[in-house]
């Protein structure tokens, strides 16, 4: 029987397999950040232990970072200290940082396939969640706790029980104006945020094919937001496009090998997964959240639904308490819902095809006048790239705040925060209690949406700002 792509780039990865036992991993490429490498790294040294491949682990400074006056002195006591502490840690054990300040800098998600060093076929870690995002080129990449980073960074393998493999076939063509973003979280409130528990998921079909790379990583990033532990895309030109003529990719003829082995990554016609899901791409629509998990979504042009509509009682339970927390009635539209804040950001939609398609919406309109527009680039590098391009000018002259690179409102480890009862769009991945602040209530949206939705004030979609007679 032949193999799935994540097969593949398991088996190549085994160490040692034993009967009853976890295989051990070797891992390609670790990148660590700020906030689960402190005590991972305090383990190293109370062992006397030192890091086994620095070459091949990576730091960034990205969850504690502030986003304004970040060319200062962290004024944070809390965020100082773990940003100063990634920096000591980094030092003492040899390891490539880049810190604030640094062209490389931004969210670790953002900064590996920037660089090049996200490449199909790796085994790829990081202590953090949205580790997903690499599998977009074909590697096999999740998250990881922090005692296993401490392992990783001491051994560079990692035992792994073998995961189940779980399709996700996407057929048809999304309509115009319906974006990755919208793809994966109609498949998160399909499948509910538990289903993909236990799976390596491999996106496929005409529509994930279609996808740039930068929305295949939108979609692997949400991965985790389901219960997968990976999510992943097989590699194709589109993919060696992207990769090509970047800074640590491959060069000449190592670029030539490293292709044609890159092109044997794909499912055989004769493997089988343990799970498959269908979707039809050409029915979807942009899609919001209304509750305070990314599966409590519903499209658009839908109405807050109500608890009842639910056949599960867990369900049902979980509707009532959502709309309690995010002060929402069932049955009121969507497009009614007003909104303070918007924030354009994070490693599911900070990058520069992400700004690029804000600016291009509100390119000669406003900000409406009690809402606020945070657009945060996702990495330094976004962020000069923007600013050759002219989009922050874009963004200020319709009064949106252009800001400095990290994960900020994403989840609030830093200033920028929702007050208590604020409500936000975002179009980051994840709208937990609080998650952007205390009290405060978020919906989860794309980059067009959220970005409609700062021009009008209420949840709305491109499509609503030329019924307005405005452009
Ligand atoms: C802080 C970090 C551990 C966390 C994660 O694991 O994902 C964060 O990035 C998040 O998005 O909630
Ligand atoms: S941007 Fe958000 S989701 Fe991504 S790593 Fe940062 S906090 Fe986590």
């Amino acid at each position: 029987m032949g193999k799935t792509l994540a097969e593949k780039v398991w088996d190549e990865h085994v160490v040692r397999s034993a009967d009853g036992e976890p295989d051990l991993l070797y891992i390609d490429l670790h990148l660590i950040h700020e906030v689960t490498s402190p005590q991972a790294f305090d383990g190293l040294r109370l062992a006397g232990r030192g890091v086994r491949r620095p070459e091949l682990t990576l730091a960034t400074e990205d969850h504690n970072v502030p986003t304004l006056d970040w060319d200062k002195p962290i004024a944070d006591p809390v965020s100082r200290t773990q940003v100063e502490t990634l920096r000591r840690n980094a030092e003492e054990f040899g390891i490539r940082l880049h810190s604030l300040g640094d062209i490389d800098q931004g969210i670790v998600h953002i900064i590996g396939p920037q660089l090049g060093l996200t490449q199909p076929g790796l085994t790829i870690v990081c202590g953090d969640s949205h580790t997903s995002t690499h599998g977009a080129f074909g590697a096999l990449a999740f998250g990881i706790g922090t005692s296993e980073v401490e392992h990783v960074l001491a051994t560079q393998t990692l035992p792994q029980a073998r995961p189940k493999t779980m399709a996700v076939t996407v057929n048809g063509v999304l309509p115009d104006g319906v974006t990755a973003k919208d793809l994966v979280l109609t498949l998160i409130a399909h499948t509910g945020t538990g289903g993909g528990q236990g799976y390596v998921v491999e996106y496929r079909g005409p529509a994930i094919e279609a996808l740039s790379m930068e929305a295949r990583m939108t979609v692997c990033n949400m991965s985790i937001e389901w219960g997968a532990k990976a999510g992943l895309i097989a590699p194709d030109q589109t993919t060696f496009d992207y990769l090509e003529g970047r800074k640590e990719a491959p060069k000449g003829e190592e670029w030539e090998a490293a292709v044609a082995y890159w092109k044997t990554l794909v499912t055989d016609d004769d493997a089988e997964f343990d799970e498959e899901i269908v979707l039809d791409a050409s029915t979807m629509t942009p899609f919001v959240t209304w509750g305070t998990n990314p599966g409590q979504g519903v499209p658009l042009g839908a109405s807050v639904p109500a608890p009842g509509d639910f056949e599960d009682a867990t369900d049902q339970i979980a509707a009532q308490k959502a709309l309690e927390y995010m002060g929402l009635d069932a049955g009121t539209p969507m497009r009614a819902i007003k909104v303070d804040t918007v924030f354009v950001g994070s490693c599911t939609n900070g990058r520069i095809e992400d700004l690029r398609t804000a600016a291009s919406i509100i390119k000669g309109r406003r900000v409406a006048a009690d809402t606020r527009l945070l657009v945060v680039p996702g990495s330094a590098r976004v962020r000069l790239q923007a600013e050759d391009e002219g989009l922050d000018v874009i963004f200020k002259e319709a009064g949106a705040e252009w800001r400095g690179a990290g994960c900020s409102m994403c989840l609030g480890m830093n200033p920028d925060q929702l007050a208590p009862g604020e409500r936000s769009a975002s179009t980051s991945n994840r709208n937990f209690e609080g998650r952007q602040g205390k009290g405060g209530r978020t919906h989860l949206v794309s980059v067009p949406v959220a970005t409609a939705t700062a021009i009008r004030g209420t949840l709305s979609s491109p499509a609503d700002l030329d019924t307005d007679g405005e452009s």
